[in-house]
């Protein structure tokens, strides 16, 4: 971006990959269970230990959506066409959104459910 400091533009270009990702329907849900998971977190007063954990575990999720939702632009750039790789690459992708989602679900539970029974 010329007249711009390059780490600057950096961040602008990060910015504005945010509101791209926000633009998912995917990602809205994602934002949502984390807003949830703070305000019971707050609610429930949990440890620093915990609040890592469930910061680490959000974190996590977001940023795998935010990759696959980039591989699911360069995949249909690459290759508009059916392919099996494209299949398959947008496929694992989505495969890495769930494993962490699968994690984050794992702490969420041994964080609350002790406080919640
Ligand atoms: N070019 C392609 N060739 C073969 N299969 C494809 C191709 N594009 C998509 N697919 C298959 O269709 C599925 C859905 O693809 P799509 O591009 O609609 O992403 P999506 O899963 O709907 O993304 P999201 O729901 O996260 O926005 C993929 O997971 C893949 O299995």
């Amino acid at each position: 971006m010329p007249g711009r400091h390059p780490r600057l533009a950096s961040f602008v270009h990060a910015a504005r990959g945010l509101a791209v990702l926000l633009r998912q329907p995917n990602a809205w849900l994602h934002l949502v269970a984390a807003a949830i998971v703070v305000a019971l977190a707050a609610y429930l007063q949990v440890s620093p230990g915990e609040w890592l954990a469930l910061i680490l575990a959000i974190a996590l999720v977001l940023a795998a959506e935010a990759l696959n939702t980039a591989i699911e632009h360069v995949v249909d750039i690459a290759s508009p066409e059916w392919s099996a790789l494209a299949r398959d690459a947008k496929d694992v992708a989505a495969a890495g959104v769930l494993i962490c989602a699968i994690g984050a679900l794992g702490i969420g539970l041994i964080v609350f459910v002790p406080r919640l029974i």
